[in-house]
């Protein structure tokens, strides 16, 4: 039976747990990174992002948040070096933001919270499938990127365009030959940690990798996230907005960096 859940007073991430106990578990996420405490790792390697843009499949409106999908029947579009070990592959990518621009990041750094983050999700190839990854603590990895306030993201504006054909919860159109590497950063220093999804089922199986720089997003861009709708056709129209987990309790973990 699938658990109703959402970002709501009544199902939001504090009623969680009812359902999903390992939300109170040992390495869950997001964290706030606190650069000072984190130790700079000399063996961790650089991030090695190798993307397809022809893996790009649809865009679609999930209900929590929105996500484009890649063909994941190949080596095509991997993510390898980093803290990891082997060969991950990427799934989706979508995004967490706010209804206003001081919030809407998960991850948070010294407190600081970004109008949105972007989170590009990966599964580990020495498991069949990512829903077998997906609950082994090696499965997944995702890498985050914080958006700030400034300068219009052309990149970021292909995908916004396709956002008036999701506007609703379920909704989905074809979105091909997009290159997600376009949305990086020009700089992969990043900070890594071993943690879980943010949302139900929370499953602690993903290594973490937050880049240090964010890339750009426009006031006018961060409108047009919160054009869309939690609900569906039909259903009281309902803003898609906040549908970001706050930090969770860091329980002993170590943050490293790949940086000084
Ligand atoms: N905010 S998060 O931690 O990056 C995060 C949170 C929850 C997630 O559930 C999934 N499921 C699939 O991608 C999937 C892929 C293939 C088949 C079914 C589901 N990815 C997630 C990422
Ligand atoms: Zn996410």
């Amino acid at each position: 039976m699938s658990h109703a859940w959402g970002y709501g007073p009544n199902d939001g991430p504090d009623t969680w747990a009812e359902n999903f106990p390992v939300a109170n578990g040992p390495r869950q996420s997001p964290i706030d990174i606190i650069p000072g405490h984190a130790q700079h790792d000399p063996a961790l390697k650089p991030l090695k992002l190798k993307y397809d843009p022809a893996t790009s499949k649809g865009i679609l409106n999930n209900g929590h948040s929105f996500q484009v999908d890649f063909a994941d029947d190949d080596d095509s579009s991997t993510l390898t070096g980093g803290p990891i070990t082997g060969t991950y592959r990427l799934r989706q990518f979508h995004f967490h933001w706010g209804c206003s621009d001081d919030q809407g990041s998960e991850h948070t750094i010294a407190g600081t919270k970004f109008p949105c983050e972007l989170h590009l999700v990966h599964w580990n190839t020495k498991y069949p499938s990512f829903a077998d990854a997906a609950s082994q603590p090696d499965g997944l990895a995702v890498v985050g990127v914080f958006l700030k306030i400034g300068a219009a993201n052309p990149s970021l504006q292909k995908v916004l365009d396709a956002l008036d054909a999701i506007k609703s919860k379920g909704k989905q159109t074809t979105f091909s030959n997009f290159d997600p590497a376009t949305l990086l950063p020009g700089s992969l220093e990043y900070w890594t940690y071993d943690g879980s999804l943010t949302t139900p089922p929370l499953l602690e199986s993903v290594t973490w990798i937050v880049l240090r720089e964010p890339i750009s997003v426009s006031p006018a861009q961060m409108a047009k996230f919160r054009s869309l709708l939690f609900s569906a056709d039909g259903e009281s129209p309902c803003r898609m907005v906040d549908n970001y987990r706050p930090p969770q309790p860091l329980k002993g973990r170590k943050v490293r960096s790949s940086f000084k």
